[in-house]
């Protein structure tokens, strides 16, 4: 039976990158033999413009039945008026819990051929390879209450709440111990334990586990406001690093410039039955939108994840990999990672490098 993948283009550069995937998925299925069926619907600003909502019933209902979720990006200042809840971003947030994809695994690994776009020096990001493990389903972006309220003076107070259970957070340490001790066998558990009840209780959790299931992990606790530092700092002190909703949505745009630019920077959401969604780690950059100029290849990248994970697609997935570096190795470049002695293109030209690279690969 063929694989399902849907997806999801949404809205700025959304739309431009996934077409680049898409050429590069064409290639794939034909080089590698994938019986793979693509689907495509509406989120965020598109589907809030076309029926009203961030996200339909009728989309959420094939995501849940599809083998894969390729996502663009929402959002932009078209619908940044729109009632909280009702925002573009709603969209992609309620794909994310109503289908419970606690897992955001976000690499930030740095390709050679880039050091020179890095925003630290060659000898502090040379070799550079980081897996954030985000938890991506609670923690503040969903806590309850929320809201705006008036308070009996007439002043305005908003609120949001920071809440995790003790099964949110063991499932998402558990992740992010098996992947330390599948890459260098060290975990920095990242947290506000010094001022947040909430983060105590996760500290305090993921010590127990460390001690009691994963004595081979160096299991090692930091801050927040420190990791932000250290990670500009000293990245490679870092292998996986576990954190909450809101500090990892931080922290990995941050790691991100590390590797030249956060249009490299690919990620995964996984749920428990293994189901995934695939997305750059950036938004839909309404600053260069429809301007053939963004960087397509973390949507790419997102693709080869998605191949790995949720078909397990290895050598479709390697394949892709391997053709980004080669582009990387040809001196193409996207002006977001332009160095000098380089060749800048365009986003359409990246893609089609890409797919160029791909079938020189297989000749
Ligand atoms: N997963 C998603 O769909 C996300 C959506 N957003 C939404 O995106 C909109 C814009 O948010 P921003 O804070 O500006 O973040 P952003 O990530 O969209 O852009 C930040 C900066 O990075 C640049 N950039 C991002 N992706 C790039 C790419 N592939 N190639 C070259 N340059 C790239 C942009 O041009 C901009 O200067 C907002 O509506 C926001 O809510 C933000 C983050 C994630
Ligand atoms: C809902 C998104 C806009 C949050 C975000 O920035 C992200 O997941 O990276
Ligand atoms: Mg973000």
């Amino acid at each position: 039976m063929s694989k399902q993948i849907l997806c999801l283009p949404g809205d700025g550069i959304g739309p431009e990158i996934v077409v680049e995937a898409l050429k590069v998925l064409d290639v794939v299925k034909s080089q590698f033999d994938l019986d793979i069926e693509v689907s495509e619907g509406l989120v965020g600003g598109a589907s809030l413009d076309a029926h009203g909502v961030p996200l339909t019933d009728e989309v959420l209902a094939v995501a849940k039945k599809s083998d894969g979720i390729l996502f663009g990006a929402v959002g932009g200042p078209k619908w940044d008026d729109q009632p909280m809840m009702n925002r573009p971003e709603r969209g992609l947030l309620k794909l994310r819990s109503e289908m419970g994809l606690f897992a955001n695994l976000r690499p930030a690994m740095l390709f050679p051929q880039l050091a020179e776009a890095s925003s630290l020096k060659h000898e502090l990001v040379a070799g550079l390879d980081i897996l954030i493990v985000r938890e991506l389903t609670g923690g503040i972006y969903f806590g309850e209450p929320r809201g705006v309220r008036t308070l009996e003076n007439g002043e305005r107070e908003g609120y949001n709440s920071y809440v995790y259970r003790e099964s949110e957070i063991k499932r998402i340490a558990k992740v992010a111990f098996e992947a330390a001790q599948k890459r260098g066998g060290r975990l920095t558990s990242v947290d506000k334990s010094n001022v947040l009840e909430v983060t105590a209780l996760w500290r305090e959790l993921v010590t127990e586990m460390g001690a009691a299931d994963y004595s081979d992990v160096e299991l090692s606790h930091m801050y927040v406001d420190n990791a932000a530092m250290q990670l500009v700092r000293a990245p490679k002190q870092f292998d996986v690093m576990v954190t909450g909703n809101m500090f990892g949505d931080i922290l990995s745009d941050c790691a991100a410039m590390l590797t030249g630019s956060i249009g490299m920077l690919p990620s995964a959401s996984l749920n428990e039955a293994n189901q995934g969604m695939y997305e750059p780690v950036h938004g839909s950059a309404p600053d260069i939108a429809g301007q053939g100029k963004a960087n397509p290849l973390a949507q790419i990248l997102s693709l080869a994840m998605l191949l790995r994970y949720s078909l397990g697609e290895i050598e479709a997935a390697d394949a892709i990999e391997k053709a980004v570096s080669d582009v990387l190795d040809q001196g193409l470049r996207t002006g977001d990672i332009a160095s000098e002695g380089c060749t800048q293109v365009g986003t359409t030209e990246m893609g089609d490098a890409v797919v160029k690279c791909l079938q020189v690969l297989s000749s």
